[in-house]
């Protein structure tokens, strides 16, 4: 399966919100999905990089890089999430080494790229509510990503009703 938000929003549009912001896959997974964990940040991954090194299976890192231009995540801490079995990062601003990142299996989305990295001087905050583009985005809400964008539910959907 590589398409399921058109099948997803003919089965939930009630329970969805679309990002409106057009975010580009660039990781090895175009199709992800799971649990939020948020960060919030601003020309400093210091978070990411932690949030990355610890266990992810069966979540996606949400990212709101708040204006930064620098890139926040880069090929290292992606490879240090695909270890950690994260299912997908999305961050609402820059990353880079953007051809290392369609060898890793992982999803990657990202509003585009930045060759340079941030200062880490630990600034900025885990699991806090984030405001993107005007969607209301809480921890622990569910993601659903794929080539046509990125969607949210408070709770996660049924997916067996989509082959029906
Ligand atoms: O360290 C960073 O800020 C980003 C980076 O280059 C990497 O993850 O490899």
């Amino acid at each position: 399966m590589l398409d399921l938000l058109p099948d997803l929003f003919d089965h939930y549009l009630d329970k969805l919100s679309l990002l409106p912001s057009t975010f580009i896959s660039y990781g090895g997974e175009s199709l992800f999905y799971g649990e939020v964990v948020t960060v919030g940040c601003f020309e400093d991954n210091s978070k990411v990089k932690w949030v990355l090194s610890q266990a992810g299976k069966g979540k996606v890192l949400v990212v709101d890089g708040r204006g930064s231009s620098r890139a926040l995540l880069g090929d290292m801490i992606a490879k240090s999430a695909v270890k950690n079995e994260w299912e997908g990062i999305i961050i609402h601003g820059n990353i880079r080494d953007v051809m290392c990142m369609r060898a890793l299996k992982i999803g990657v989305q990202a509003l585009g790229s930045n060759p340079i990295k941030t200062e880490k001087r630990n600034r900025g905050e885990i699991n806090i509510e984030l405001e993107i583009a005007g969607v209301n985005i809480q921890p622990k809400m569910w993601v659903y990503a794929d080539a046509h964008g990125v969607a949210f539910s408070l709770k996660a959907l049924d997916l067996s009703v989509l082959n029906e």
